[in-house]
């Protein structure tokens, strides 16, 4: 059994999350975390994710003392940049891997990120989805095999809540089409106002749609003269996210310090 502890216990991912390893036969969640002076603490985490049952784990509001106790094997945390980076430190301290799904994270915070993974493994990626991590990669020989005469841009679209733009996921796909095509992050443009003149060379559009209950879509488009290439991911549900960063979970509880992202989970690595 693979001991698990999850943070941001009563959010859209954390709840998912408890549900799906509560239903695993080889992982056990043996902690769960909120928010330090939630009201939820003391509660269980079955009842207060709305599970339908309690888990009979009490929610605790410090990962710190929740792996004093619980001997875990791994964090699985999708609560926020600001919350994760505390979390890895946490981990980093007490040798527990981690499996962080946050987005919104600026290059600093990658660093320290990177910090932490100089004594823990953990894998961070901005979406888990096996599916994603699919389209990230044929994004990626698209580009390459049509080369600089099409036109490519990301359009992205999630629910109202949604706190970071463009998502962690649109900016993946664009990083890896600049790589892809010979461009840099400077490439990248992200608003268009205005006189903007004819559409540079080059140039990756990256746009963000907010509203309703989208849970989570991304198309790459490739505009070329006389012909259009859509690929598109839509994910109808959060189980993709979970499972995909459960079976990260599983993982990275067996690897040495580094960090790592989904296509080191998936095999994938070097592939783009
Ligand atoms: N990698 C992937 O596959 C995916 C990544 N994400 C990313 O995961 C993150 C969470 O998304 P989502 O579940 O929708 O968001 P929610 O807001 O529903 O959940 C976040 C949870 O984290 C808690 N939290 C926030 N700040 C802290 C803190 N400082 N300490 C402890 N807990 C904290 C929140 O508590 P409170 O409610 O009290 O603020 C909340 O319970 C986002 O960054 C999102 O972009 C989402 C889906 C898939
Ligand atoms: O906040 C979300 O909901 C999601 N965030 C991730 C991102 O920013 O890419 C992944 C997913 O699309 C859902």
């Amino acid at each position: 059994m693979i001991r698990t502890v999850i943070t941001g216990s009563t959010g859209r991912m954390g709840s998912t999350l408890l549900r799906l390893a509560r239903d695993a036969k080889d992982l056990q969640v043996v902690a769960a975390t909120v928010r330090s002076g939630s009201p939820a603490a003391g509660q269980d985490a079955g009842l207060a994710a709305r599970l339908g049952a309690a888990l009979d784990v009490l929610l605790m509001d410090d990962l710190e003392r929740a792996l004093e106790f619980s001997k875990a094997d791994v964090v699985v945390d999708f609560t926020g940049p600001e919350a994760s980076l505390a979390h890895a430190k946490t981990c980093a301290a007490r040798g527990v891997p981690l499996v962080v799904g946050s987005t919104g994270f600026s290059e600093e915070d990658t660093a320290k990120l990177r910090e932490s993974a100089r004594k823990v493994p953990i894998v961070a990626a901005p979406n888990m989805s096996v599916g994603v991590n699919l389209v990230i990669q044929m994004a990626a020989q698209l580009a390459r095999v049509l080369g600089p005469s099409f036109d490519v841009e990301v359009l992205e679209a999630h629910h109202r809540m949604k706190k970071d733009a463009p998502s962690g996921t649109a900016l993946k796909l664009a990083e890896v089409l600049a790589e892809s095509l010979g461009r840099t992050r400077d490439d990248l443009t992200f608003v268009r106002d205005g006189q903007t003149g004819a559409r540079p060379p080059g140039e990756i559009g990256v746009q963000a749609l907010r509203g309703g209950d989208v849970v989570g879509e991304h198309t790459v488009y490739f505009f070329g003269d006389g012909e259009r290439i859509e690929l598109t991911h839509r994910a109808t549900n959060r189980d993709q996210f979970a499972q995909g960063a459960l079976r990260a979970a599983r993982w990275v509880a067996r690897r040495a310090p580094g960090l790592y992202d989904m296509a080191d989970v998936l095999g994938l690595q070097g592939k783009t």
